[in-house]
C-alpha cells in the first residue's frame, strides 16, 4: 500500500539519497522547486523520521560599495604613497598638504589614507611632512590583493588577519548562513520501496477555492516557521529618532510638557537672556553658525531692556554687571541655535505660551548646531534633551534625583556629577555616564540652577533647575556605540542601524 504525502515531500524523497548528502540548493535545483519550499518539505520529512539533516555554518565574504570603489581606484593609502613618491618623498620628506592635494584624495578618504599609511609601512607622517619608504611596493599590498580575491569569489585564499582587517575597515562584509544537507534514513528508504504518491495539497486559500467549495476537500500544507526565507530590509524609523520618541514618552511620563520653537533664532534668546556676555568666546564666529538674514525685530521690548540692564548692572542690591559692551543690534542678529536653552527662555519669559505660574515642567528633544570639529563624539549638529522645572524651593538634590530617575528608565544607574561653570547657572554640574564597552566615563549633559541674573529679567521669583543632555550620548550608553559617525552621517553603519532594536 503506498503512502500519500504532499507533492514537495515526495519530490524530495525521490531525489534524496541514503549515501550522498544533498544540500537544500541542490535539492531545489533537481526538483525544480524554490529553496524555501524544499526546506519546508525537508523539515516535515525529518519530523516523520524519513530524512536526516546535517547543518553547517558557512560564511561568505563580499565587497562593500566602499571596497568595490577602492578595488577599482586603488586603496587611499596606496594613492597617498604614489603621490608621496612622485613628490620625491622617498629621498626627502615632502609637505603633507602638497602631497594630499596631488593625490586627489578627498574628504574621509584623507583620514583613511593617513590612518593606514604608517601601519602598512608606506612611510612616516609627522610635523606636517610625509616620507615614502623606498622599499615599499604597492603592487604587493596584501589588502589590495585580498580585495581582488574577494571580488573573484575566492575569499578562502585570503589569510584570516587580512580578511579581519578588511572587515574592520568596512571594505568586506562577511555573512554567515546555515547550509543544510539531507540524506534518506532507513525508514525513508523503506517507505520509498513500499511506494509513495503525491497528495494534492494547496498552500493558500484562494477566492476560487472558496466560491467553488473545493476548499472542503483539499489538503492544506502546514506552515513551517523554521524555513529559511529571503531577508527583506524595508524602511524603518532611525534609531536616533526612535530613542528621541522614547525620551519624549519618558519625560511626559514624568509630568513634563513639550516645548517647540525656531531652529534659527535671535541671539537674544540663544545667549543674551542667558546672561552670556556679548564678548563670550562661544558667541564669536568660531562656534556659531551665523545666518546672513535680516535681524529679528519683534522682541519683547521690556524684556530686552531688563536683560540689557542685567548685563550692564547685574541684579539685586550688591549685583554687578559685566562692564563689557552690550548692543541691541548684536542681540537681534540671527544664528542657528547652539543649544535649545533658547526655547527654555522663550517659555520662561512668557513669550511662548503666556506667563507660567509654578510649579511647571517643560522639555524638548530637538536639534542644535555647533561649529565643532568632527570626531567620534562630535558632529556639527546633535539632539539636545532640554528640560527645566520651575518651583518654590528647589535644591541640587531635586536636580540629581531627576536625572537618576530619568536615566534609570534607560537602564543607566551609574550617573556621576562634576561641578561645572555656566554663565547662566549657579551651581552647575556636568553629568557623566559609563560607556558599556570601553568603561570610560563620558560626558552626557550639563545642568544647573538658573542664576538671579537670568530669572529676574524674566520676571520669575521662584527657583528653576535646568539641563541640556545629549541624545546621541544617551544612545552610546544604551547600545555601546563608540563612534557617533556609525549612527548618522555619510559614514554610518547601515547594518547596525537595521539590526539595532529600540525596546521599551
Ligand atoms: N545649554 C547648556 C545646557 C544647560 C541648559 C540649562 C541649564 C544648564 C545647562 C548646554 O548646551 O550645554
Amino acid at each position: 500500500m503506498s503512502t500519500r504525502l504532499p507533492d514537495a515531500q515526495v519530490a524530495v524523497l525521490e531525489t534524496a539519497s541514503a549515501t550522498d548528502a544533498l544540500t537544500i540548493d541542490e535539492l531545489a535545483d533537481a526538483t525544480g522547486r524554490k529553496p524555501e519550499t524544499v526546506t519546508g518539505a525537508v523539515f516535515d520529512l525529518r519530523d516523520a523520521g524519513l530524512v536526516a539533516i546535517e547543518e553547517q555554518e558557512e560564511s561568505t565574504a563580499s565587497l562593500t560599495d566602499e571596497g568595490e570603489t577602492y578595488r577599482e581606484a586603488a586603496l587611499p593609502e596606496v594613492r597617498l604613497y604614489e603621490a608621496a613618491r612622485d613628490a620625491g618623498a622617498a629621498d626627502d620628506p615632502a609637505p603633507m598638504g602638497q602631497v594630499i592635494g596631488a593625490s586627489g584624495l578627498e574628504g574621509p578618504e584623507v583620514d583613511i589614507a593617513l590612518s593606514n599609511y604608517a601601519r602598512k609601512g608606506y612611510g612616516d607622517i609627522g610635523g606636517g611632512e610625509i616620507t615614502a619608504a623606498a622599499d615599499a611596493d604597492p603592487e604587493s599590498d596584501a589588502e589590495a590583493a585580498a580585495l581582488d580575491a574577494v571580488a573573484a569569489g575566492d575569499a578562502e585564499s585570503v589569510d584570516g588577519d587580512t580578511l579581519d582587517q578588511l572587515e574592520s575597515r568596512g571594505l568586506v562584509a562577511i555573512s554567515e548562513r546555515t547550509v543544510r544537507s539531507v540524506t534518506l534514513t532507513d525508514d525513508g528508504v523503506t517507505l520509498l520501496m513500499e511506494g509513495v504518491e503525491a497528495a494534492q495539497t494547496v498552500d493558500r486559500l484562494t477566492p476560487e477555492l472558496l466560491t467553488s467549495g473545493e476548499w472542503r476537500d483539499v489538503e492544506f500544507t502546514e506552515y513551517n516557521v523554521e524555513a529559511d526565507a529571503d531577508e527583506a530590509s524595508g524602511g524603518k524609523v532611525h534609531i536616533l529618532r526612535q530613542t528621541a520618541d522614547r525620551v519624549k514618552d519618558t519625560l511626559v511620563g514624568m509630568g513634563f510638557e513639550e516645548m517647540e520653537g525656531p531652529h534659527a533664532d535671535a541671539d537674544f534668546w540663544i545667549n543674551d537672556c542667558l546672561f552670556m556676555p556679548q564678548d563670550h568666546p562661544a558667541r564669536t564666529h568660531w562656534d556659531r553658525f551665523a545666518l546672513d538674514v535680516p535681524p529679528i525685530h519683534d522682541l519683547p521690548e521690556d524684556l530686552v531692556d531688563r536683560v540689557e540692564d542685567a548685563h550692564r548692572n547685574g541684579v539685586g542690591d550688591d549685583g554687578d554687571g559685566y562692564h563689557s559692551p552690550w548692543s541691541e543690534e548684536f542681540a537681534r542678529a540671527v544664528a542657528l541655535r547652539g543649544h535649545t536653552t533658547s526655547l527654555s527662555m522663550r517659555y520662561l519669559s512668557g513669550e511662548a505660551v503666556g506667563d507660567l505660574e509654578p510649579p511647571q515642567r517643560y522639555f524638548s528633544v530637538e536639534k542644535v548646531y555647533r561649529n565643532d570639529t568632527l570626531d567620534p563624539t562630535h558632529l556639527l549638529e546633535f539632539f539636545q534633551i532640554e528640560g527645566w522645572v520651575m518651583a518654590e524651593d528647589l535644591s541640587v538634590r531635586d536636580l540629581m534625583g531627576t536625572f537618576e530617575e530619568f536615566y534609570r528608565q534607560f537602564g543607566i544607574t551609574d550617573v556621576q556629577f562634576k561641578p561645572h561653570y555656566n554663565p547662566y547657572t549657579e551651581p552647575s554640574f556636568e553629568l557623566f555616564g559609563r560607556h558599556p564597552e570601553t568603561g570610560e566615563l563620558i560626558e552626557i549633559g550639563n545642568s544647573g540652577m538658573f542664576r538671579p541674573e537670568v530669572l529676574e529679567p524674566l520676571g520669575i521669583d521662584c527657583d528653576v533647575m535646568a539641563w541640556g543632555l545629549a541624545l546621541e550620548r544617551l544612545l552610546m550608553l544604551m547600545y555601546g556605540f563608540e563612534d557617533i559617525r556609525d549612527v548618522h552621517g555619510t559614514l554610518c553603519d547601515l547594518e547596525l542601524l537595521r539590526e539595532t532594536e529600540v525596546l521599551y
